[in-house]
């Protein structure tokens, strides 16, 4: 191993993988990173292969170069080491094909012939086509038992569509060799959450509406569409980030203590949560759920386009680039207690983190002066330093001050509290715990669905009243209404950034 502490269990899972849409965004800039990052922490098995499948034209050594190419830009440079690119490098191979057509697959057949280990087989190409390659791949008779696919978000667009993709691959794939992808659970913190509640006495007995008093989530981007408006325009930040990752922040937070960590005790406690989402009605939709457009601004110091005047742009386009509202878990543990969502792209940075607000004391015995001073508040860090801090209110210290309270920090930096370990990415994660056959971080059919149809609801509301989105500038924090969304229940967004 080549590096100090690994926080990824190590053990070496001996698979080939096959990655489909090998020279597409998402394979240069996050699955060629983590793949490479494992092998240098030495979680690669020595004979493990990499087969990169496209349909532009090449062969090893020009595949080589871009994937070179991409750990130049993607990897820090302090973690290239000649020996481990090296290494990872003579392990790719690649194969021009066109998934779309079972013609060419006889290839991977060839290509696995006599392997012992199982193949892992990443599809990161367009849902549309998880089908086909899946039908194509078991025709081909490329597949063994013990062949497991990762598909990634998203799902299709809506419950059908979704459910035709599940039945599609669940034709070739039973679902226990079925991992669907939201990288937001491979996110340290967000692993991090079932540890704080469920480790800890002092959180799992205050979890509740008796001591919550409500929930925000915030996940802010400071980048705008990136080139993607053709994808974007037909999603839309609902069913783009509110759909998968937020929904699974939600369940994270409220789900009840599964009975032990097995991916289906967790996952039967997520999907409770998802079928106890409130589904909005009537008038809730326009007082709990704001849309954002975004127009032209200024991020990170530049002047930067409206999503209307992005390249590619229809300029008519309605799309969603910001959701706020306010919804609930309508359980016995959760009634009552608010869960504010918001995400955006092009806000003023980029930031994404849970705040647990605890209720205030019954009975308060301090300065009268000081009682709007804010009670206990749990922030949950995930991105852009991950960590965890609890807002408690202490002595102000001094000779002059008496009894005046003053709010601070109880803080775990994960960087700092833990020097040693490099935080791994959420792919690196996620990919290793394929290898390993574990499925605990990996979202089950049921949990696609039960969360297709709470937003299938939300957006026949949104399409039967056909209201154009609000705009809000580039660098702003959304549009004003969802600051009023919340201050009109007399609270406001968690802004100590
Ligand atoms: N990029 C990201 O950050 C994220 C992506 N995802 C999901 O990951 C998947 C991949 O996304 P992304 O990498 O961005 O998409 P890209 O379009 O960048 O990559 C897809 C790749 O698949 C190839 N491809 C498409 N059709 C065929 C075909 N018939 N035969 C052979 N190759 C084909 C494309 O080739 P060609 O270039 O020749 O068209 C392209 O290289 C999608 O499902 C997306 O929703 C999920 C979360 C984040
Ligand atoms: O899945 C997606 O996630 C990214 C945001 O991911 P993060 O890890 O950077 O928070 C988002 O930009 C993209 O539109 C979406 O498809």
């Amino acid at each position: 191993m080549t590096h100090e502490t690994s926080p990824l269990n190590a053990s070496q899972p001996d698979i080939d993988l096959a990655l489909f849409g090998a020279l597409g965004d998402l394979a240069l800039r996050k699955l060629y990173p983590a793949l490479y990052q494992l092998d240098r922490e030495g979680l690669l098995a020595e004979s493990t292969r990499i087969l990169g499948l496209a349909r532009q034209d090449g062969d090893n050594e020009a595949f080589r170069g871009k994937v070179a190419d991409a750990l130049k830009k993607h990897v820090q440079s302090g973690e290239q080491d000649q020996d481990s690119l090296e290494r990872f490098m003579n392990r790719l191979e690649y194969l021009k094909l066109d998934f779309s057509s079972v013609e060419g697959y006889e290839a991977i057949r060839q290509w696995r012939q006599g392997a012992r280990r199982p193949m892992t087989v990443y599809l990161a190409v367009p849902a549309s086509l998880y089908g086909p390659i899946c039908r194509h791949l078991e025709d081909s008779g490329s597949l063994d038992d013990d062949t497991r696919v990762v598909v990634e978000k998203p799902i299709g667009h809506d419950l059908a569509s979704s459910r035709e993709i599940n039945d599609a691959i669940g034709e070739v794939f039973p679902e226990s060799r079925i991992y669907r992808i939201d990288h937001y659970l491979g996110k340290e913190t967000v692993q991090n959450l079932i540890a704080l509640r469920f480790a800890n006495p002092l959180f799992g007995t205050q979890w509740n509406q008796n001591h919550i008093s409500h929930v925000e989530i915030t996940v802010a981007e400071q980048v705008g569409i990136e080139g993607r408006w053709g994808y974007f325009d037909q999603a839309g930040q609902l069913r783009d980030m509110v759909q998968n990752h937020l929904l699974q922040l939600v369940c994270l937070i409220a789900m009840d203590p599964p009975a032990n960590l097995d991916a289906d005790a967790i996952r039967d406690e997520k999907v409770k949560v998802l079928k106890a989402l409130k589904p909005f009605t009537g008038d809730d939709l326009d007082r709990n759920v704001v849309r954002g457009q975004y127009t032209a601004g200024t991020s990170g110091g530049k002047s930067v386009p409206g999503y209307l005047e992005e390249e590619g742009a229809n300029k008519e386009s309605r799309t969603e680039t910001f959701v706020a509202m306010k919804t609930e878990v309508a359980n016995w543990r959760w009634a009552g207690v608010p869960f504010y969502l918001r995400t955006g792209k092009r806000m003023p940075e980029k930031l994404s983190q849970i705040v647990i607000h605890f209720r205030q004391q019954p009975h308060y015995i301090f300065d009268p002066d000081q009682r709007g001073l804010a009670a206990n508040k749990l922030i949950i860090r995930l991105q852009p330093e991950e960590g965890i801090a609890l807002q408690v209110l202490t002595k102000d210290s001094g000779l002059d001050k008496g009894m005046r309270l003053r709010p601070g920090p109880l803080h775990l930096d994960f960087n700092s509290a833990f020097p040693k370990s490099r935080i791994p990415d959420a792919y690196e994660r996620l990919l290793l715990e394929v290898m390993k056959g574990h499925q605990y971080l990996f979202v089950r059919r049921d949990e696609v669905e039960y969360a297709w149809h709470w937003i299938d609801q939300l957006i026949a509301g949104w399409e039967a009243r056909d209201t154009p989105p609000r705009r809000y500038p580039a660098g702003s924090w959304g549009p004003v209404a969802s600051i009023a969304m919340i201050t009109q229940d007399g609270r406001s967004w968690y802004e100590d950034y």
